[in-house]
């Protein structure tokens, strides 16, 4: 059965025994999206139907949400167009390691910027899509956006992006901000709208154009991994990954959701988070988000990606599985 829930202004349509949903996150959704700002372009591991993805795009940013489980993208996806930003939200249906690894690996020579453009351009609708600006005889996107959705069909079945990219050549979205700010813990301040109301829209909503724009090798602000029994494991994602050559402004905010069991300490989860890594943090932020049971909380672990993460000179190949393998 499908349900209707309103979470500081978003609307979410789910179907609570196909996906994820948690209400008792609300406060930690908020707290986290304050941290955005409008233009940031934000990657979430473990996005379900959009509870950080939706009012982040609600704010102003670009956003790349991935879920393993189908029945979440599929809500995902209505529930960026309910709420109408479905310009600015590109889901994806895929691992988290690999979506990241997709994501944010640089393309090396024509063949592997075809594939990664493949890779962002394949849309759940991308049939209708196609059929649509082709009955419509509009060229904006044109015969590439029929070419590479064949590609995209023939290529990655596993998966469904909501956005359209019609030239990854062009230059990324402005470079965004250093910090991880925190702003007042309330919807207002994180520019979301309240109870529906027009304040906080007034954030420009990304266009289509302008997402196609985003080169997620050269820049990514925060990546969200709600996924607290096995995050910190979803870390080694990032081991030499990042080429510091096409890398632009600071590394991402990583934000890490994780248990703690009463016997566990904060040293602990560095020290695990670190060794999935292979880097040293340094300034660790905690955050604890609620008691899950009597000896067991659950936590956010930011952190600013270490530099070590960067790896000086690769060539990436990113196959037609949609695997990525790294040749130094
Ligand atoms: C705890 S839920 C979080 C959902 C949402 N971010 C939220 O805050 O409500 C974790 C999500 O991760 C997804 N998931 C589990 N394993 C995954 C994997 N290996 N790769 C990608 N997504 C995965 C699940 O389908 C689920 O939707």
């Amino acid at each position: 059965m499908v349900t209707e829930l309103k979470q500081y202004g978003a609307t979410f349509k789910l179907d609570y025994s196909l996906v994820y949903w948690n209400s008792r996150l609300e406060h930690e959704h908020l707290r986290l999206i304050s941290q955005f700002r409008p233009g940031e372009i934000i990657c979430d591991m473990f996005a379900g139907i959009g509870p950080f993805a939706i009012p982040a795009a609600q704010k102003g940013c670009v956003v790349f949400a991935n879920d393993l489980n189908p029945d979440s993208i599929h809500y995902l996806n209505i529930n960026a167009k309910v709420n109408k930003v479905d310009n600015s939200v590109c889901a994806y249906n895929m691992d988290a390691r690999k979506f990241i690894s997709q994501l944010m690996a640089a393309p090396v020579g024509e063949s592997n910027l075809q594939s990664n453009i493949s890779m962002l351009k394949a849309c759940e609708n991308r049939d209708e899509q196609a059929n649509e600006e082709k009955e419509a005889g509009n060229t904006q996107f044109g015969v590439e956006v029929e070419e590479v959705l064949d590609k995209v069909t023939n290529d990655l079945e596993g998966i469904q992006n909501s956005c359209r990219i019609s030239d990854a050549s062009v230059a990324a979205v402005k470079r965004p901000s250093d910090g991880c700010r925190e702003e007042n813990g309330n919807a207002e301040s994180a520019g979301i709208s309240v109870s529906g109301g027009k304040k906080g829209r007034k954030n420009k909503r990304m266009r289509g154009s302008e997402l196609s724009n985003v080169k997620t090798w050269e820049h990514v602000d925060h990546v969200i991994m709600n996924l607290p029994a096995s995050a910190l494991k979803f870390l080694d994602s990032f081991r030499g990954l990042i080429q510091r050559k096409y890398w632009k402004g600071s590394l991402p905010w990583i934000h890490c959701y994780y248990f703690m069991r009463a016997n566990e300490t904060q040293e602990l989860i560095i020290s695990e988070a670190e060794s999935a890594l292979n880097a040293c943090i340094q300034d660790a932020i905690f955050r604890k988000v609620r008691n899950v049971a009597p000896n067991k909380a659950m936590y956010c672990l930011s952190f600013r990606l270490p530099e070590a993460c960067f790896i000086e000179d690769i060539t990436h190949t990113i196959h037609s599985t949609g695997e990525v393998t790294s040749l130094v």
